[in-house]
């Protein structure tokens, strides 16, 4: 038998889920990630956590499943995207936490690039917009912050990654110093027309060249695993950012095709094929893939969101309002609606299509009637009414009208949420058998470049449906709620003024 072992290096934990050639699970490990919170604004990851944790899960997963690696025929490499590491390339060591894609606070330089007039050329050549979100502001922090941290990258000596990049160098034992186009589009640096770097905007961002990875398609042997670290040296045959990595596990392979992912943010994405649609709605154009150095890339519009099952944790550990996440459910199924109460979990700013780093989070309609499970089932719909806001921006972008939803992520199993979705958005909403579609994107791109699997037709073939869920809301209905929920929005916009995300009171 082969098999393709998908390492999933997620915000919130590290996976390796080993697939067999029919697509389906074999074994999963999973570890949760610690996070950091040093300042207001601030997330940070350890690097070398990260790399411990996922080398510590892929031995777990071949050892539990009595799979020798000369039995894995590729690593299928996927992960959280933006994220930003830096390191020295002598010694391998990170200078610095890594900044993850939640941080803030580089928002005061991206809002002067906005001021100074920047935006619409930043747009034109990455497709993204000015925001703290992307990799571009955070390591020039990391350069101005860290001390000698610039005339050393000036001499050479250090290199910039995100997750991607960290892992296959440590993969690697330093050989690889690669990214693939998907993770370099989402770092403000990249050229997605020309497919490379862009000087200007290493211009702007002061970013040194000798920092930069060298760019692969993301079906591509780019390396094998050090034979230590497995016992044997495995091909890694994929790169591929977490998003457009479940797009592909999806199969969205069709022009028009949309699927989103709910974990701890939402992240939707159309495949555009290969136009680089630029959208008039503040979506983001990005790289969905690449399948080798001569194929064309696959573009997408997508609207990302920064609190979807992050909303549910906070819940849970910030306020303390259920002991498990799957408590959420039941918990809000016990009201038939939230009685005219919204959440807007503007916790860390707004991103699409809002774009408000200034937002803050909301509750409104509270009366003396208001229970756990009024909050709890507000706190559900408030995922799948910023799902909603970006599938209308979409929409007006879209060549061709979006006709359904397919879903995965860890919050796609809760089925409350699946109903609103359907009916916020008056679309059918598909839920695939397999919902680990980001690893299972990275292990098809990865098989596919090393003869696991012949062609596209052969992948696509395995998607299986778990369940559909149907609108039952009228028109008349869901409109009304949408635009109370958009009332709601626009009183949680711009509450803060100082754009470093700093505690101004
Ligand atoms: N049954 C559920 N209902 C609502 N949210 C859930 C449920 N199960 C998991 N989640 C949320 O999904 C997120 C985890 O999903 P996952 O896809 O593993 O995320 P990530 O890849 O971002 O780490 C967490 O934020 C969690 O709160
Ligand atoms: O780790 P996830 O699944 O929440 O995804 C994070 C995204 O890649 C951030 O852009």
């Amino acid at each position: 038998m082969t098999y393709v072992l998908a390492l999933d290096q997620g915000t919130t934990s590290s996976r390796a889920i080993l697939f067999d050639a029919s697509g389906q699970i074999v074994g999963v490990a999973q570890k949760e990630l610690q996070q950091y919170f040093p300042n207001s604004g601030y997330v940070e990851h350890d690097p070398r956590a990260i790399w411990d944790d996922q080398v510590q899960v892929s031995r777990q997963v071949l050892k539990e499943s009595r799979i020798p690696a000369d039995s894995i025929a590729a690593i299928g490499l996927t992960n959280q995207r933006e994220t930003t590491v830096l390191w020295d390339r002598r010694t391998g060591e990170p200078l610095a936490n890594a900044i993850v894609w939640q941080d803030r606070r580089a928002a005061a330089f991206c809002a002067e690039l906005t001021e100074r007039g920047y935006a619409d050329r930043i747009h034109a050549a990455t497709g993204l917009l000015p925001d703290a979100y992307f990799s571009a502001s955070k390591l020039r922090w990391l350069l101005d912050n860290i001390p000698n941290a610039r005339s050393r990258a000036d001499r050479g000596e250090l290199a910039f990654g995100t997750i991607d990049s960290w892992l296959v160098y440590k993969l690697t034992g330093g050989a690889a110093h690669v990214t693939d186009v998907s993770n370099a589009s989402r770092t403000l640096l990249f050229n997605i027309h020309t497919l490379q770097w862009d000087d200007e905007m290493l211009e702007l961002f002061d970013i040194p060249r000798s920092l930069l990875p060298v760019v692969c398609p993301s079906s591509m042997v780019v390396g094998h695993s050090e034979a230590e670290i497995f016992g044997h040296p495995i091909p890694i045959g994929s790169m591929v950012g977490d998003q457009q990595a479940a797009t592909f596990g999806q199969t969205c392979f069709e022009t028009g095709m949309v699927k989103n992912t709910y974990g701890t943010g939402c992240f939707l994405l159309l495949n555009t094929g290969d136009i680089a649609v630029t959208s008039n709605n503040r979506m983001l154009t990005t790289i969905g893939w690449q399948m080798g150095p001569k194929s064309p890339v696959s573009y997408c519009l997508e609207g990302s969101i920064f609190m979807a099952g992050a909303t549910v944790q906070w819940l849970r550990d910030g306020l303390g309002l259920f002991t498990r996440t799957e408590d959420i459910e039941p918990l809000a199924a016990s009201v038939t609606s939230t009685d005219d109460l919204f959440l807007v979990p503007a916790l860390t700013g707004l991103g699409a299509p809002y774009w408000d780093a200034n937002a803050r989070g909301l509750m409104i309609g509270m009366t003396r009637g208001t229970e756990r499970a009024h909050i709890a089932r507000a706190a559900l719909e408030s995922i799948a009414l910023q799902v909603n806001d970006v599938l209308q921006a979409m929409s007006a972008d879209s060549r061709q009208p979006i006709t359904q939803l397919r879903v995965d992520g860890g919050a796609s199993r809760n089925n409350l949420l699946m109903q609103m979705q359907a009916d916020f958005s008056g679309l059918p909403v598909f839920r695939p058998k397999v919902t680990e579609t980001t690893a299972l994107g990275a292990a098809y791109l990865a098989g596919l470049a090393c003869g696991v699997w012949p062609d596209l037709e052969t992948v696509s073939s395995h998607w299986q449906l778990d369940r559909i869920f149907e609108p039952a809301w009228s028109e008349d209905r869901r409109q009304s709620h949408i635009e109370r929920w958009q009332q709601a929005v626009e009183r949680c916009q711009e509450w803060t003024t100082d754009q470093s995300g700093k505690n101004i009171k």
